[in-house]
């Protein structure tokens, strides 16, 4: 079974455009649990321009499935985790800059770096994941790491697919196998929407949690959270 965990960054967002609390992000957190997401992801950035980080706090009392912070392990990020103590945390090289996420870890340059920072979540019981491109090196560089997980990134299979390059997968799978032979399990995200999830859950073998955010908010506009949340659910049984 591959999990749903929903990514409420785009509800913060709406938020925050305001700068109220409607809609409010607890209460659809709560929701999406209710309507049968297995997890909630947040991804805060250094510049809070969607989840803050007192967000994170307010999350965790009410977050009953699996709670999953993203982000660029630095020292504020590291410190945020292991006081709020989720299921996981996946770390996502990101520059400041960035409008989204747009690249894995290079395992093997960081890989000093990133056996520490692991190393301390897992001291701390938080399970660890780690953002990579569909490269077999760079998951050779994160089974040395020591991470738990990694998380496929996989915006270029979803612009390839929306291309109708159907062969854009093969990468995703190959690593995923690889990943599973290390022992590491395998979790995936960005850009994955309901037209490609399907698709790509049935060509990746052993996929353990898809973390989805963008797509999923902006379908909900036109088919409700509830029903959207549905649909992902059977795509991925
Ligand atoms: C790590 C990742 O894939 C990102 O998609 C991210 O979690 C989304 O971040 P934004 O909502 O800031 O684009
Ligand atoms: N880790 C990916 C994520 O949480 C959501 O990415 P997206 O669906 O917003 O592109």
């Amino acid at each position: 079974m591959t999990k749903l965990s929903v990514n409420v960054n785009k509800i913060a967002t709406l938020r925050n455009s305001r700068g109220g609390d409607t809609p409010n992000l607890i209460q659809v957190a709560s929701d999406i649990q209710n309507f049968g997401g297995q997890g909630i992801t947040i991804h805060p950035r250094p510049d809070e321009r969607h989840i803050r980080y007192r967000d994170a706090y307010d999350l965790k009392p009410i977050v009953t499935t699996e709670y999953n912070i993203e982000g660029n392990p630095i020292p504020k990020f590291i410190e945020l985790v292991l006081a709020v103590a989720p299921t996981q945390v996946t770390l996502v090289p990101d520059a400041e800059d960035a409008i989204t996420s747009n690249a894995g870890w290079d395992t093997k340059k960081h890989k000093g770096f990133l056996i520490d920072v692991i190393s301390e979540f897992k001291r701390n019981n938080i399970r660890t994941s780690i953002f990579v491109d569909p490269v077999e090196e760079m998951i050779e560089g994160a089974a040395a790491t020591g991470t738990e997980r990694i998380e496929l990134y996989t915006e270029e299979f979803a612009s390839s697919y929306a291309k109708g390059n159907l062969e854009a997968v093969k990468p995703y799978a190959l690593c995923a196998q690889r990943a599973i032979d290390l022992g590491i399990g395998v979790n995936a995200g960005h850009d994955l929407s309901l037209d490609n999830i399907k698709f790509f859950k049935d060509n990746v073998p052993d996929l353990l949690e898809v973390s989805i955010g963008h797509a999923l908010i902006s379908e909900s506009i036109y088919l409700g959270l509830e029903n959207v949340i549905n649909m992902y659910l059977y795509r991925l049984k």
